[in-house]
């Protein structure tokens, strides 16, 4: 499984679930890697563009050509010691997110049915763009998806961002809940678009502001709070960004 790397280990960590639904239930977070968009405003962009990134080089001999490898951005463990590591934390609501993990999900499965066997108070998310379907063995686990599906404020073409039959299945999955990343007043007309065109239930949307500081969340709270009142929208907040900013790792 290939997962984000924070210092020498991978990105699995212990925190208050910060969006959407569960937020503020204690969780523990695994950040793979890799995604098949490419949002603009993406907060956690160095699990797959490592365009500007100073790669580590693998020859350290002097004279010779260095050699620079972008996987080392990536650490890849089975999944035995990943549930390890995860069953390290206390809590068991455990939040598959990165990247995007569904383009992991076989990997994904066999982590949830391995963690089970280890402990059957286990309960899982997974945080999705609502590209991908999940395969049947994952979803079998799942009690929760925290769909994102993009708009066109994040950069990402309609075709790249719109999977019909991804988008249908969570759709009607009464265990998913749609999160919308709102950058302006008019993106509740796409919101609503998107609402219509797939049948999703308007109470299992939650609009949440774009940002990464306490700042930007506030300012686009200000209109975005009336909107979600006047539209009737569940308003979702980023809590971990009001506790600790954009730090990595919480
Ligand atoms: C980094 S993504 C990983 C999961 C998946 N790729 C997705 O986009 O849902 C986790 C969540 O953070 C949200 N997010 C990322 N950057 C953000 C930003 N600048 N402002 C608000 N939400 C953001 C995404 O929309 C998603 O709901
Ligand atoms: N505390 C906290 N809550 C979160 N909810 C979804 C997150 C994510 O990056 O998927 C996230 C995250 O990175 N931190
Ligand atoms: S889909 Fe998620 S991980 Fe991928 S770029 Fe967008 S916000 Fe980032
Ligand atoms: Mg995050």
């Amino acid at each position: 499984m290939k997962l984000a790397r924070h210092g020498t280990g991978p990105e699995i960590f212990e925190s208050l679930q910060g969006e959407g639904l569960s937020m503020g239930v204690p969780s523990v977070f695994v950040r793979l890697s890799l995604c098949n968009l490419h949002c603009t405003w993406c907060d956690t962009a160095y699990t797959w563009n490592w365009t500007n990134t100073q790669y580590r080089h693998v020859n350290d001999t002097p004279d010779a050509p260095r050699k620079y490898r972008r996987e080392e951005e990536i650490i890849e463990l089975d999944c035995e010691s990943v549930a390890e590591l995860i069953l390290k934390f206390r809590a068991r609501n455990l939040i598959f997110t990165g990247g995007e993990p569904l383009l992991q999900g076989r990997e994904l499965a066999r982590l949830a049915a391995h963690l089970l066997r280890l402990d059957p108070a286990c309960r899982f998310e997974v945080e999705t763009n609502g590209t991908l379907r999940p395969p049947p063995a994952l979803d079998a686990h799942i009690a929760q998806y925290n769909v994102s599906p993009k708009l066109s404020n994040s950069g990402n073409s309609p075709t790249e961002r719109e999977k019909p039959d991804a988008i249908a299945f969570f759709a009607r999955c009464e265990r998913a809940w749609f999160k919308f990343v709102v950058a302006n007043a008019a993106d509740l007309e796409e919101v609503r678009t998107l609402q219509n065109r797939y049948d999703i239930p308007q109470s299992r949307i939650l609009l949440m502001p774009e940002g990464t500081s306490p700042d930007e969340l506030r300012e686009k709270s200000r209109w975005l709070a009336p909107l979600c009142l006047q539209h009737g929208y569940r308003f979702g907040d980023r809590l971990h960004v009001h506790l600790y900013g954009s730090k990595r790792g919480v």
